[in-house]
């Protein structure tokens, strides 16, 4: 028995080690044969980890221009194990390479890790080929512009929710008094909360709490701060400035904004952020939004397993999720079948109802019906209007709700705080802006706005799209909104696998380790390539010698207005920047005959982006003390961190000051 026992081992160990052998071996081959090997780059300060150690703090440490500076706009860094992956930031090549996106997908470790990540293995963010094909037909009449118009009035009531949280916030009296909802009183039982209450926003990236980086004492002590802001054309009341975690507030905003524009689900997770007591404990927080959290959090802890996992696929069926994380799943499967079934009912019934007033016409409905205006209930419409063999099949559709829920909530949520945060640090830029918002008309029935009665909403009715129009085509807060996220992109950088071998154009020539010039990039099947998106928004080369300069006037100087905006401005080098939107990438860019991977969201980011500025900023004055230096971290997202406070995870503490108009 014993034998069979130590013989069986043996055999495991043995076939593991030749798995783990081989998988070395091929990698080393690969790396023998990859025409890579001959290009220039730095050097690998790991034998495991490379320089991807390097590439983390690449946002603080201009590490992309570092390198481009050194070996030109195409070289390789190294991955894990010493790979090499090419990294290029030429125009052409990188337009090359995003315009065949099923030539080029995303490797596979990447896509395993976003469908860990929420997104699911069949939701379109993972998907590839003909799949991803499908998948994009069905999904894109949700996201045209019409219907992500249709959606403002969920964009607006979530930004004046948060507007007067936040005016309040800002008028409270009494933030250091312990029965003060903001306030955590530090009791022995409270300093408990208060540390599972920081744990849970350095964990829960779903769900930080926005309290997590209030300090009473220091609002108070940098009552002054807001006094130096120049350039304000505002005159301000006595009252001081209030340090807020932007960045939490943001969190639980967008994804109040992306369960209900998303799925018609209310997560009301900034009122239950607002109410005492409850931020505490997060017992209040809706059950999803647990779940999600869950999920969320245990696919962000560093392991090394999961570092193995990525790299030894076999070993992903030894991967065992937790209780918490399997309930977790559970749940979102439950709710987010209640929720296609209700949309699923709600479409025969319009589709009876349509055929009953049309005996005749045996044509399927138009997508647009009356029912749910929710992206969810489109691409169930969509999928019902679609020939049977293209349908999305029930778990694709699953896949998608948790897909919006992780591309396009803490992306909007960075991308809003990454604006204040560059508006916070140029107050002539903010108050320009606000002058300028506070000028677009209202119509005649709304309530005036009136900052010392923060209730009082500036709300526009519904049918309103005047309003909405013309803060959506505002020339300056479009200009503000395109510079905030050249400068800011939430997304760092994306990662593809040559599907083939390659020989890529380029549009400068560069020289390789033996010091010949080349004038094209040859790839093998398998090689990874990596797209620095930031680092190519800021190239020099495009943007001109103030590229890291945040300035919104660049998008203006082609002649103003929008249409103007997005096109080259005077002065501007931009052609060749290939990007779906102001010639930035940003939302990244694709191309519908060869795979379409652009960001399927990007005018539902904008529109709710420009709709919460416009809210927000009317009645409300940021501002930073500029003793605190901000850092960028990427996980996914590239969220702001503050160096001095590395224990406080991702936060971005602005100060915050009701404003009123001169008189
Ligand atoms: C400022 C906010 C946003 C930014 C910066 C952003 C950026 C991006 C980027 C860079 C990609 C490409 C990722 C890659 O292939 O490597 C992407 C894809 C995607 N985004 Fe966004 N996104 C934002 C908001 C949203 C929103 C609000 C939604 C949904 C409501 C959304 C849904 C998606 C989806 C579904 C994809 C996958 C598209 C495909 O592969 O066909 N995004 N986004």
């Amino acid at each position: 028995m014993l034998y069979e026992l130590l013989l069986a081992c043996l055999l495991v160990g043995t076939a593991l080690s030749l798995y783990i052998l081989s998988t070395f071996l091929l990698l080393l081959l690969r790396q023998a044969l990859s025409p890579l090997r001959h290009l220039r780059g730095p050097p690998s300060p790991s034998f495991f980890l490379g320089n991807l150690r390097e590439m983390h703090d690449q946002e603080n440490t201009n590490l992309v221009v570092r390198w481009e500076e050194q070996y030109g706009s195409t070289f390789v860094y190294r991955g894990f194990m010493g790979a090499a992956r090419l990294m290029t930031t030429d125009p052409v090549a990188v337009a090359h390479i995003l315009g065949r996106g099923y030539d080029y997908p995303k490797p596979d470790f990447v896509r395993d890790n976003l469908a860990n990540m929420a997104a699911g293995e069949h939701g379109i963010l993972t998907v590839e080929g003909e799949d991803h094909r499908r998948q994009r037909k069905i999904l894109t009449p949700a996201f045209t512009s019409a219907h992500v118009k249709s959606l403002s009035s969920i964009f607006w009531a979530k930004a004046v929710e948060l507007r007067d949280i936040w005016l309040e916030v800002a008028s409270s009296r009494s933030l250091a008094a312990p029965s003060d909802p903001f306030h955590v009183a530090q009791t022995p039982q409270v300093a408990k909360d208060d540390l599972r209450t920081r744990a849970f926003a350095r964990t829960s990236s779903v769900l930080p709490n926005p309290f997590s980086s209030f300090k009473p004492g220091k609002a108070t002590s940098r009552r002054n701060h807001t006094a130096k802001l120049s350039g304000s054309s505002m005159s301000t009341p006595p009252s001081s400035p209030v340090r807020v975690d932007v960045l939490a507030w943001f969190a639980r905003a967008t994804l109040d904004v992306i369960g209900e524009a998303g799925f018609g689900y209310r997560f009301n997770s900034l009122a239950a952020a607002a109410q005492k007591g409850d931020e505490k404990t997060g017992k209040s927080e809706n059950e999803l939004a647990q779940a999600f959290g869950v999920i969320f959090a245990s696919a962000r802890q560093f392991r090394v397993m999961t570092i193995l996992q990525a790299w030894f696929p076999e070993l992903r069926r030894f991967r065992r999720a937790g209780t918490a994380e399997r309930e977790a799943r559970e749940t979102m499967r439950r709710i987010g079948m209640s929720l296609i079934e209700q949309r699923q009912a709600e479409a025969t019934k319009e589709q009876a109802a349509a055929a009953a007033a049309r005996p005749d016409d045996k044509s399927t409905p138009a997508v647009h019906a009356t029912a749910g205006r929710d992206i969810l209930s489109v691409l169930v419409r969509s999928n019902l209007a679609s020939v049977p063999s293209q349908r999305l099949s029930l778990d694709e559709t699953l896949c998608q709700i948790s897909t919006f829920l992780s591309a396009g909530h803490e992306t909007s949520a960075a991308a809003l705080t990454w604006t204040l945060y560059a508006l916070a640090r140029a107050p002539d830029i903010q108050a320009r802006l606000r002058r300028e918002l506070r000028d677009v008309p209202l119509p005649p029935s709304s309530p005036p706005s009136s900052p010392s009665a923060p209730s009082a909403a500036s709300a526009i009715p519904e049918a309103d799209s005047d309003t909405v129009g013309a803060v959506l085509a505002h020339p300056y807060l479009d200009a503000v909104v395109r510079e905030a996220l050249r400068l800011h992109a939430p997304v760092t950088s994306t990662m593809r696998v040559a599907g083939r071998d390659d020989v890529v154009p380029v549009a400068r020539p560069f020289v390789d380790r033996r010091g010949r010039a080349c004038g094209e990039i040859r790839v093998r099947k398998g090689d990874i390539v990596t797209v620095p998106l930031q680092a190519m928004n800021k190239s020099r080369e495009v943007w001109g010698e103030d590229a890291e300069v945040f300035r919104p006037e660049r998008w203006l100087e082609g002649g103003g207005g929008q249409e103007s905006a997005g096109k080259p401005g005077r002065g501007q080098k931009r052609a060749g920047a290939p990007g779906l939107w102001g010639n930035m990438l940003t939302f990244l860019n694709g191309n519908p005959l060869n795979g379409n991977r652009a960001c399927i969201g990007f005018r539902f980011a904008i529109n709710e982006i420009k709709i919460f500025l416009y809210v927000l900023l009317r009645d409300i004055e940021f501002s930073i003390d500029p003793t605190i230096e901000i850092e960028k971290k990427i996980n996914v997202v590239t969220r702001p961190a503050v160096k001095s406070e590395p224990h406080m995870g991702n936060q971005m503490p602005l100060n915050i000051r009701r404003v009123v108009p001169e008189q």
